[in-house]
């Protein structure tokens, strides 16, 4: 049985003067997780969210925030964004940053948030592999980091199905990166439950819809995969 479909609404593409209003519609059409891109301008090539900004954001919500660390030592601010998050939600470091993978599993758990461990398009799914056992979910980015508006990189999709072959039952497999309604379903039948999505929500006249629409197609391709694992 594989874990349920959710779907994080990424507001790197929300208007920044409109957080509040766009974070309370989202929430109204029953968004799972909010996914916060911090960027620090050298691991990738743009500056956005600070712990400042995330504090903010959890007075407005008690969504679960799916924060996506795209910085350089991450192990330094990890108290900072879990402090700002009050403990609800998720980190996700990259694998590309860190020298030691384990310390930072383990500063992340100790501060109650659940750990993501990401991975760019150009890296290896054996990157992570020694550490699928000691997270809660695997972040595989399907565009290069940096923007919202990509269009998706079609290399993410043999990188989820390799992972959900090797990753326990219960572990979460985030894609981020272009996604829209047309590709969502390719994700989901590779194996990937947790779907970030950006410019397909907020630069659409209805997110609300938008967040339904997504999710009734991925959780239709989940059901009919279950269905034809039954039948073979
Ligand atoms: O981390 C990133 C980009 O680096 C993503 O979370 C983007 O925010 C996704 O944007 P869309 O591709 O969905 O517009």
């Amino acid at each position: 049985m594989r874990n349920k479909i959710k779907i994080s609404a990424s507001i790197l593409a929300a208007n920044p003067m409109r957080f509040e209003e766009e974070i309370k519609r989202i929430e109204a059409a029953g968004i799972d997780l909010i996914h916060i891109d911090v960027m620090d301008g050298h691991f990738v090539p743009n500056i956005t969210i600070g712990p400042f900004i995330v504090a903010g954001i959890r007075r407005i919500t008690n969504i679960p925030l799916d924060i996506h660390l795209m910085i350089e030592h991450p192990e330094r601010y990890v108290e900072a964004f879990a402090g700002a998050a009050e403990g609800n939600g998720i980190i996700t470091f990259h694998i590309e940053t860190v020298k030691n993978p384990k310390e930072i599993i383990s500063l992340i758990k100790s501060t109650g948030m659940k750990v993501g461990i990401s991975l760019n398009p150009g890296t290896p799914v054996e990157m992570i592999e020694n550490f699928l056992d000691q997270v809660d979910m695997a972040l595989v980015m399907s565009v290069n980091p940096g923007f919202a508006g990509q269009k998706f990189i079609p290399i993410a999709l043999p990188k989820i199905a390799r992972l959900r072959d090797k990753a326990p039952d219960k572990m979460d497999i985030q894609v981020d990166g272009g996604i829209t309604p047309d590709n969502i379903s390719q994700v989901v039948k590779q194996g990937a439950n947790v779907i970030v999505a950006a410019s397909a929500i907020f630069k659409t006249s209805d997110p609300g819809n938008a967040i339904k629409s997504l999710k009734q197609i991925a959780e239709q391709t989940m059901e009919k995969d279950a269905v034809n694992l039954v039948n073979r």
